[in-house]
């Protein structure tokens, strides 16, 4: 997927922007604070129903106003798919896909999958593993449509689980629901494991190009002890449970392990060596996805090129490339991105206290 077009209202420090995008990079050059990160932010809520940079939605809103509202046209024959969002202070939300209302955020995320690289996204690596646990599932979302449900079914079975716990409830009154817990945890850990052995040697043929010195190993824990059935961990675990108030065991602990040299990579690594390894995450799964499903990923890169030496950025532009993806890039300075600049469907945009300005073709 790809935007033809893209419309800011109230968003940010952006009181009316649009931009009408290339089909492949896309630079947004200006000062510090001019809102390149912002239009990046703004694409990310389309595609996630919420910012990378914070939770609290009525922080993007322009201050002083008390909604903002977004329009794109994505690719699609034979004229393009209008679609928009729009979220007040008070927090109501408006979707539009194809000029009719829509309800669920979810129906948009699922025709715009995005990948976002960016300074901070090097806590997929050294942060908890629900960053990990999320690396897999929203691969799962954009590849498998069958997943989703299935998630959604097991996050509120073991809500409803947890909630009985606090209260307190004898096993007996929890035994039915472990039953639907465990089906729908069986499949959801069957997706994530099918997923993870199958992206992880997209991960590491795309690490390799960018770490060459490491040799990865992944390994997919599925959240409980491999020896046990998830029913007999639920039954066994639960007196602990009940004392605790939570499911200890389960899907919902799951986790990817990454190592290098017999170490975990978040030890080993350099800070700029887990940047390079989250990118070569990030390509890999927007390059599956096309494997898969010929869909194609919109990849947000946040002054992370400029953080590269010449020879990854350049490598990081033949990789995007080949995918064929659409991409915005943001930066403060041109001079450091001739090298992303390989296509002639690239564009630049000049980025000034809140405007946009397409400044030329990029040849
Ligand atoms: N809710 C808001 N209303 C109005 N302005 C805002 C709001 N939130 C942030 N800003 C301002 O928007 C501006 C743009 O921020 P943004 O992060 O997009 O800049 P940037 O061009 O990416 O900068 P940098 O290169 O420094 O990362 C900032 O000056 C910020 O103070």
């Amino acid at each position: 997927m790809s935007l033809l077009n893209l419309q800011l209202k109230d968003f940010r420090n952006i009181r009316h922007g649009r931009l009408v995008p290339g089909a492949g990079i896309n630079l947004l050059v200006g000062p510090n604070g001019s809102g390149k990160t912002s239009i990046l932010e703004a694409i990310h809520y389309l595609g996630f129903g919420r910012s990378f940079r914070t939770h609290l939605s009525g922080r993007v809103i322009q201050q002083g106003e008390q909604a903002f509202t977004l329009f794109a046209r994505l690719r699609q024959e034979p004229d393009g798919l209008p679609v928009g969002l729009s979220k007040t202070r008070g927090g109501d939300t408006r979707l539009k896909i194809g000029g009719r209302a829509a309800e669920r955020l979810a129906d948009l995320a699922h025709i715009l999958p995005i990948q976002l690289i960016h300074p901070e996204g090097y806590n997929l690596l050294t942060g908890g593993p629900k960053l990990r646990r999320a690396y897999l599932d929203w691969g799962l979302f954009y590849s498998q449509p069958a997943f989703f449900p299935v998630w959604g079914a097991f996050r509120r079975l073991l809500k409803q689980r947890n909630a009985l716990l606090r209260q307190g409830r004898p096993y007996r009154e929890l035994e039915y629901w472990d039953r639907l817990l465990v089906q729908s945890g069986g499949q959801l850990s069957l997706f994530r494991q099918q997923y993870a052995d199958a992206i992880e040697p997209v991960i590491a043929a795309m690490a390799a190009d960018f770490l060459p010195e490491y040799d990865f190993s992944f390994d997919f824990f599925r959240g409980w002890d491999r020896q046990q059935e998830l029913f007999q961990v639920l039954e066994q675990g639960f007196e602990r449970d009940l004392g605790l108030g939570y499911t200890q065991a389960g899907p919902h602990k799951a986790e990817i392990r990454i190592k290098a040299r017999g170490m975990p990579v978040q030890d080993l690594l350099s800070r700029g060596q887990l940047k390079l390894l989250v990118c070569a995450m990030r390509l890999a799964q927007g390059l599956y996805l096309k494997q898969q499903s010929a869909q194609d990923c919109i990849f947000l890169i946040d002054d992370f090129a400029s953080e590269l030496d010449e020879e990854k950025r350049g490598l990081l532009a033949t990789r995007l490339d080949q995918l064929g993806a659409q991409v915005f890039i943001s930066a403060i300075d041109i001079a450091q991105l001739g090298h992303m600049i390989t296509r002639d469907n690239s564009k630049l945009f000049h980025v000034k206290q809140g405007e946009i300005t397409e400044t030329q073709e990029c040849e």
